[in-house]
């Protein structure tokens, strides 16, 4: 028995399991002596010590299995990344996430409008999405990357649509092009194309002027001001008062913008003016196809500057008493004035001047810069 008592009492030190003092008797003579009552019931105890330690490490690998980290809905929370791989819980600049395509629709002979698809758990926070931002994709086939503009931003769903140019020797376009619904593309953002120190809200007007997709970053802007707060569900009016006018040129009226986007600006510019001026350019007219009435033929010269800006040209009596005459039109009204240029580097040589060293601004030239703009109310994007 004693020898019983002790082995139950090695069991108890070996496994670290305390017995409650109770169940330790102590006998007159000093030696530890164990009761068969009490020794019953350390081992009873000891087994369902035993059961429960296994029912909780079984529970633990059965939790694991059923919910991994990735579907635990707290663990991005948690940890900042959504899966055990290291997948960035949301969108972010820095690393790679797969999107599919949903849709991809040709708009003219080198253009397509596409729809890609974030995974929900991707979708970044609308704070880091204000316009005017951009995405950069990864053409898989060659490495290279290229950055194009959410027109709408991210929807509730989590999709973006893109209009994307191909060139005939471009890569990355072309290989967008190439992609059909249901396949998987890797894109990384979101990055700021326009920056925060420049809110829109604190100009007057703006005036925008593009060429070929370069309207994309524009419509990104318009969409978020005046088309979104119209939608079902959108946010309140607009809280800036800042006017805009876009200038967009295309190589002719096939090559404009498709209707999805044109149509919304064309018919806010028409019912508020006030808030919208859209001029339409081509350098030709193609008389096969049925133009819109308000597209101007000819390139976004200064003329064209001028007439949206309002200058007064001088008459010949204001020439004579030169001292009456101010031409500064709207810039000259007090009213803070700011241009965006958005093209092909040709266009924007012309408009604001060439860009300078590894894309940095450069100064003000061209038609912009004989108008006598600065750096301080032009951006070159
Ligand atoms: C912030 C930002 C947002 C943008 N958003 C959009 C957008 O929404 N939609 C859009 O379509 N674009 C957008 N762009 C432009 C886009 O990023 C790419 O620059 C454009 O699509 C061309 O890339 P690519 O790889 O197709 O062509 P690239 O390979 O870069 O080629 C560009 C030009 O070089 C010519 N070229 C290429 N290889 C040769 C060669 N071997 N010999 C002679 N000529 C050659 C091509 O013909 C073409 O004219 C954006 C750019 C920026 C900076």
């Amino acid at each position: 028995m004693a020898g019983d008592g002790q082995g139950v009492t090695s069991i108890i030190l070996r496994t670290g399991l305390m017995l409650p003092r109770r169940f330790l008797s102590t006998t007159t003579t000093g030696s530890s002596k164990i009761t068969a009552a009490t020794r019953n019931a350390a081992l009873r105890t000891m087994r369902s010590k035993y059961l429960l330690a296994g029912l909780v490490v079984w529970t633990g690998i059965g939790t694991y299995y059923l919910f991994p980290p990735s579907k635990n809905p707290y663990y991005s929370i948690l940890t900042g990344i959504s899966s055990g791989d290291g997948t960035p819980a949301t969108l972010v600049p820095s690393k790679w996430s797969p999107v599919s395509v949903m849709a991809s629709e040709e708009t003219s002979k080198d253009t397509r409008l596409l729809t890609l698809s974030i995974p929900r758990h991707l979708i970044p926070s609308s704070s880091s999405t204000q316009p005017i931002w951009s995405i950069y994709i990864k053409d898989d086939d060659i490495q290279v990357e290229r950055p194009y503009t959410p027109l709408e931003g991210i929807d509730k769903d989590g999709k973006i649509k893109l209009w994307v140019k191909k060139y005939p020797k471009g890569e990355v376009g072309r290989w967008l092009h190439s992609k059909k619904p249901g396949e998987c593309i890797e894109i990384r953002g979101p990055l700021q194309t326009w920056l925060h120190e420049d809110h829109y809200s604190e100009w007057d007007e703006i005036i925008m002027i593009s060429g070929g997709t370069g309207i994309t970053p524009f419509y990104q802007l318009l969409h978020e001001e005046l088309i979104k707060p119209k939608l079902p569900g959108g946010r309140n009016p607009a809280l800036s008062n800042t006017r805009f006018t876009l200038l967009h040129a295309s190589r002719s009226a096939e090559d404009l913008p498709p209707s999805a986007l044109l149509g919304p600006l064309i018919s806010i510019a028409q019912n508020d003016p006030s808030r919208l001026r859209v001029k339409l350019f081509v350098d030709e007219k193609d008389s096969s196809t049925d133009a819109p009435y308000y597209l101007n033929v000819g390139r976004i010269d200064s003329k064209a500057v001028e007439d949206v800006l309002e200058i007064k040209q001088p008459t010949i009596w204001d020439r004579l008493s030169w001292r009456n005459f101010d031409p500064k039109g709207i810039a000259g009204e007090g009213r803070k004035v700011l241009f965006l240029v958005c093209g092909p580097d040709p266009m924007i040589s012309a408009v604001a001047g060439p860009r300078g060293r590894n894309y940095s601004q450069g100064p003000v030239g061209g038609i912009l810069g004989q108008l006598g703009f600065g750096s301080e109310q032009v951006r070159k994007l």
